[in-house]
């Protein structure tokens, strides 16, 4: 192997699992200093310019200190897109791709969608859907501004029209709109579930995004399906990711609160992970 994947790994080694910071030294090289394949694993010994050497140190640095390696390159892959993302806005995560793939097997070839996406981040499930689903009309909502604004950068670099606006939808009074799909990513980590917790996540990745109360870990489903009921229009449909320690709660709120065709799926990991609910 190369000298430096070595020196990254060999640095990263008393922070992280060992997997973990050899999938981190050869993304480094990769993305950041392009290396090839046969650059990495012959391990010819090409030196890197200094200034590149100045690059690779400040970003050991930084990962020393768990901020996320997304954070330090400012960007991330999802659903085949790219999107900017930024301490303040949750990084997508691989099991969200998931759920987008569901509701496009789903939706793909309907004349037209119109979609609420209610807590939007980095705008990933929503601009995603926008991009594959063709005249979709997109709207998202989230509480926090910087995730707007993060959200509307990635809508336009990826060339997508979302109608974004700032909404708390645990509030009284949220906007009058009607659609087919609503669905949401919404915050359900319970507070007795931190102890578990990766530090990269609990030191950099913003609470708002990640927390509930251990005493209503269904917080955010009772008061999104209960809006659900006037936001969809009959046959509409709802898609939440949950936690996987609440699939069989989540599902007896929706059949409770008068959803249809109730259905639990686990995601690649073996996790309950998403639900679908058809509105009668
Ligand atoms: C788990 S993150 C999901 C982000 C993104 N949809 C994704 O899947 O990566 C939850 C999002 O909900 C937003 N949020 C938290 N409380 C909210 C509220 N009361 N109203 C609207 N959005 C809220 C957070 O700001 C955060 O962006």
């Amino acid at each position: 192997m190369h000298p430096i994947y070595l020196h990254i790994k060999e640095t990263l080694m008393p922070y992280y699992p060992a997997e973990e910071a050899s999938a981190m030294a050869k993304w480094i090289l990769a993305d950041v200093f392009h290396f090839s394949a046969i650059e990495l694993y012959t391990g010819k010994d090409t030196q890197i310019p200094q200034k590149d050497r100045e690059k690779l140190e400040d970003i050991l640095n930084r990962l020393v200190k768990y901020e996320p390696l997304q954070y330090i390159l400012g960007e991330c892959q999802f659903g085949g897109l790219v999107f900017r993302v930024a301490p303040g806005v949750l990084i997508p995560r691989p099991e969200t791709e998931e759920l987008v793939d569901w509701i496009c097997a789903d939706w793909t070839g309907s004349k037209s969608c119109r979609v609420l996406d209610i807590g939007t981040g980095s705008g990933c499930i929503a601009i995603t859907l926008g991009k594959r689903l063709a005249d979709a009309a997109v709207t998202s909502w989230d509480v926090s501004e910087l995730a707007l604004q993060i959200a509307s950068s990635n809508a336009r670099h990826n060339g997508v029209t979302v109608a974004f606006d700032r909404v708390d939808v645990l509030a009284d009074g949220i906007p009058e709109i009607h659609v087919d799909v609503l669905v949401s990513n919404p915050p359900y980590v319970t507070e007795k579930e931190r102890e578990g917790m990766e530090r990269n996540v609990l030191d950099w990745e913003p609470e708002q995004a990640l927390f509930v109360p251990d005493d209503d870990p269904l917080l955010f489903y009772r008061k999104i399906a209960r809006q659900g009921m006037f936001i969809l229009d009959k046959g509409g449909c709802l898609y939440f990711e949950i936690n996987r320690a609440y699939g069989k709660e989540t599902f007896d709120l929706l059949v409770r609160l008068g959803y249809q065709n109730v259905e639990l799926r686990k995601d690649s990991f073996g996790n309950n992970r998403m639900i679908k609910a058809v509105k009668p």
